[in-house]
């Protein structure tokens, strides 16, 4: 039997008025699996995930989840639940009977309901405050408040706009290892819209990299990381160099490239100039420039231990050679 919790995005398109917000994906979401949809800001990934919750309406295509077409389906009878950035927590009401607050509209009585509510605080830890109101609250509790709230309607798929982004950078790593916790505990999707690189790195079993409405690349973490596809998911992710190579471009991690204060014997290297040092704890970020490039090329990021640069200190302004090899380099699609 097909898992409830998998989902397929089938030639989606989102128009608002002329423009195009979402461009003809298709997509697949395994089942019980924790999916990120990765992208600069504007790029399609909100409007992706509010298709999917019903928020908003599918200009062309069809939504699956466990195979069943969802696509017009109201958000209540779609096995789907959605938390929000902000939380969009009633101020009025309690923790418990903001939790509880889907199974009233649904008619379940009020002590069952309550039952069901403690459960669920239960699983994010917050039984102790039940009756207090939210603005009684921190930010994190209140977000583990609003994981309990989406995950009382029992989804399948749990959806996460941003849910992170509220948070500070403490709070921040705490509740991203929470949520993982919580996705595999309860066997369901989730699907997480960030703009943050490191947040779906370390989340993600399946990174969607979005840019301009179209998906760029979908794969593991370290896929996406390390074999980056295209010029823009090499470069949005951080961590590599993009050099041209005749008609192609190849793209190297800042990690894999050796600094020499001298050409090797056979005059193998790239001379480059130094222009930026940066300290950044365990390693430093060398920023440079290609010494004698015949056309306008982008600066040269090497990232060096700690422990090699104390060694051999760079200065700005010197002129050093840049090696790598082969293997490390990666072929771009464009
Ligand atoms: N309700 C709307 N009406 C008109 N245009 C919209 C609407 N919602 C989004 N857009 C436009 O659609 C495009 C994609 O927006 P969307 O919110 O999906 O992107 P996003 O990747 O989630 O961005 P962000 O990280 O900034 O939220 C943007 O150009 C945006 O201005």
């Amino acid at each position: 039997m097909m898992d409830k919790s998998a989902a397929e995005l089938i030639s989606i398109t989102k128009s608002y008025g002329q423009s195009i917000a979402v461009d003809d994906i298709t997509l697949r979401i395994p089942g019980t699996s924790y999916t990120c949809l990765l992208g600069p800001s504007g790029c399609g990934k909100s409007s992706t995930l509010r298709m999917i919750a019903g928020h908003e309406t599918v200009t062309r295509g069809d939504i699956l989840l466990g195979g069943k077409n969802i696509t017009d389906l109201p958000p209540a009878g779609r096995g789907t639940a959605m938390m929000f950035q902000n939380y969009a927590l009633f101020p009025h009401l309690s923790v418990a009977d903001n939790v509880a607050f889907s199974l009233k509209m649904k008619g379940v009585e009020k002590s069952a309901r309550h039952v069901e509510a403690m459960k669920l605080l239960e699983l994010v830890d917050m039984v102790g405050f039940a009756a207090r109101l939210p603005a009684q609250l921190s930010g994190g509790q209140q977000q583990r408040v609003a994981l309990a709230r989406a995950l009382i309607t029992n989804p399948s798929i749990l959806l996460l706009d941003e849910p992170l982004s509220a948070l500070d950078p403490f709070l921040r790593l705490r509740m991203r290892s929470e949520l993982k916790r919580l996705q595999r505990e309860l066997g369901i999707s989730f699907i997480h819209v960030t703009h943050s690189q490191d947040e779906a790195l370390s989340l993600a079993d399946q990174v969607i990299v979005m840019n301009k409405g179209r998906i760029e690349q979908v794969g593991s973490a370290q896929d996406v990381f390390n074999k980056p596809q295209t010029q823009f998911v090499a470069q949005f992710m951080g961590g590599h160099n993009v050099m041209r190579d005749g008609q192609s471009y190849l793209a190297i991690r800042a990690d894999k490239v050796q600094i020499s204060k001298t050409s090797s014997k056979d005059g193998a290297g790239l001379s480059a100039v130094v222009r930026e040092i940066e300290y950044l704890g365990t390693t430093f970020s060398v920023g440079l420039d290609e010494a004698d490039a015949t056309q306008a090329s982008s600066p040269i990021s090497v990232t060096i231990s700690d422990a090699l640069f104390s060694q051999e200190p760079l200065e700005i302004g010197q002129t050093v050679f840049l090696n790598w090899k082969p293997g490390d380099t990666h072929r771009l699609a464009s």
